[in-house]
């Protein structure tokens, strides 16, 4: 069973070309002005025009701050790092506030590695390992060479392969047909994809395909790699990191933050510059986003605010419900949305708005399609109600253990007595706190 987020219905930000947003779009219903707003951000960001920037998403709970930010993220793709973090993130026993603050910046710098590679590149046309008797005796047979045909555009050529790279070659699963490249000093295998002379009429398929390679087999590419800051620094803290920020990319492994010293950083960040002033790499500023912003302290906002005007800062996104309130760490300074106010001098604010009743039952139909949930028309209206009259958010709630009491029943569509009752079962955030506030009263009688 495939498993649903609740945000994975947002595709997008919905913009038309001209940077307009539609009523709904892309999963996105309605905060138009917000949507358009993030639209200019994600052309500057394209542009790398917003690096050092803050933004500050604020509005009511439940008006699609996180919404928007991750369709910002879906806009931008995979080339352009974003890194999500909630601000309570940074109170942990272990690690000190500033490290996860430095550690998710880190995630949100991208570099662009280039690097020219010799390579023989080409579609696969021939594939045939050569066997030999065991040299050791006995009854196996060893592969003593594989020989391997590219073909081009430009013409063809016959490969004879060292044994071990018949073993890469096994490791790809690569076949005849396929496009590959074979990279001369280290030995390595890439498979691009399988040739477009092999595409087939279907309309799904996981297989991509690539255009019969031009030029040469024999050539000089351009290869481009995309990491982090943040890889790097982690292929380094390895006791057998090499020295050299292209073979590091390769060792990539699982996170050890205690280990990530901001000795090794500095030294990381040396032999970045190294590589973007000889043309090597290009750095990509991406988005941090801090969800819940009033969370973090003066300390961190401090730290924040250096880090904004280092000269390698991404883009940070910073989301808030909260109003006038106290800035943690400050005995009883109040400010707006818990940001001191140095700090909100920088940021550009969007606004979100409350959903009106009609956006809040549009949102309502696309989750309830998301989620496969057969809602008839009373029980949408009803559920409308329902968000309108207390929050988007426990509206939405009430689809799935709607729909799992509709599978008690045996019945494949959710109704309005179901929706009664399993909003009997489940007391929303208002209700609950009403009821509190009677208990009180009635005890102090
Ligand atoms: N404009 C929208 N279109 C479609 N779905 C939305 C929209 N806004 C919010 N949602 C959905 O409503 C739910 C709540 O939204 P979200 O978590 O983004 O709110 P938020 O403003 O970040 O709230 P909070 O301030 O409490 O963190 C999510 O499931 C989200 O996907």
């Amino acid at each position: 069973m495939a498993r649903i987020s609740c945000h994975s219905h947002i595709k997008g930000l919905g913009l038309d070309e001209e940077g307009n947003a539609s009523d709904t779009s892309s999963g996105l219903v309605g905060q138009k002005p917000a949507r358009e707003s993030m639209g200019i951000i994600v052309d500057m960001i394209r542009s790398k025009k917003m690096a050092g920037r803050a933004v500050l998403m604020a509005g009511p709970p439940a008006t699609g701050k996180t919404a928007i930010a991750l369709a910002l993220a879906q806009e931008l793709g995979n080339k352009i790092p974003f890194s999500l973090m909630v601000a309570s993130e940074v109170y942990s026993s272990e690690v000190k506030k500033t490290e996860v603050l430095m550690e998710n910046f880190r995630k949100a710098i991208g570099l662009r590695l280039k690097e020219i590679k010799e390579v023989y590149e080409g579609e696969v046309t021939e594939l045939v390992p050569c066997e030999t008797e065991n040299p050791l005796g006995g009854y196996g047979k060893t592969i003593s060479n594989v020989i391997v045909t590219l073909k081009t555009v430009k013409g063809s050529k016959q490969l004879k392969l060292d044994p071990t790279v018949y073993e890469l070659i096994q490791r790809e699963k690569i076949e005849v047909g396929d496009v590959i490249y074979i990279e001369v000093n280290t030995g390595s295998v890439k498979r691009q994809g399988r040739s477009d002379a092999f595409a087939t009429e279907y309309d799904l398929e996981a297989e991509e395909y690539v255009p019969l390679p031009k030029g040469d087999v024999h050539k000089k590419k351009e290869v481009v790699q995309d990491v982090t800051l943040h890889d790097i620094d982690t292929a380094n803290s390895r006791s057998d990191g090499g020295q050299d920020v292209l073979s590091m990319v390769g060792q990539l492994i699982k996170n050890k933050k205690t280990e990530i010293t901001d000795r090794l950083r500095s030294e990381v960040n040396v032999i970045v510059n190294r590589y973007i002033e000889r043309g090597v790499a290009e750095l990509v500023p991406g988005v941090l986003f801090i969800d819940e912003v009033h969370m973090l302290d003066l300390e961190c906002f401090t730290y924040l605010h250096r880090a904004l005007e280092s000269s390698i800062s991404p883009i940070v996104i910073f989301a808030t419900n909260r109003g006038r309130t106290v800035v943690r760490g400050t005995e009883d300074i109040k400010s707006p949305h818990g940001l001191p106010a140095d700090l909100l001098d920088r940021t550009m604010v969007i606004k979100t708005m409350p959903f009106t009743k009609e956006e809040i039952l549009q949102i309502i139909k696309i989750r309830s399609q998301f989620e496969n949930v057969e809602l008839d028309d009373e029980a949408l209206v009803h559920l409308g109600e329902i968000g309108f009259n207390s929050t988007l958010r426990y509206a939405l709630q009430l689809l799935s253990p709607a729909n799992y009491l509709a599978k008690i029943y045996k019945t494949n569509i959710v109704d309005l007595k179901l929706i009664k009752e399993v909003a009997d079962c489940f007391m929303d955030a208002k209700t609950s706190a009403k009821t509190l506030i009677k208990e009180d009263e009635k005890f102090m009688k």
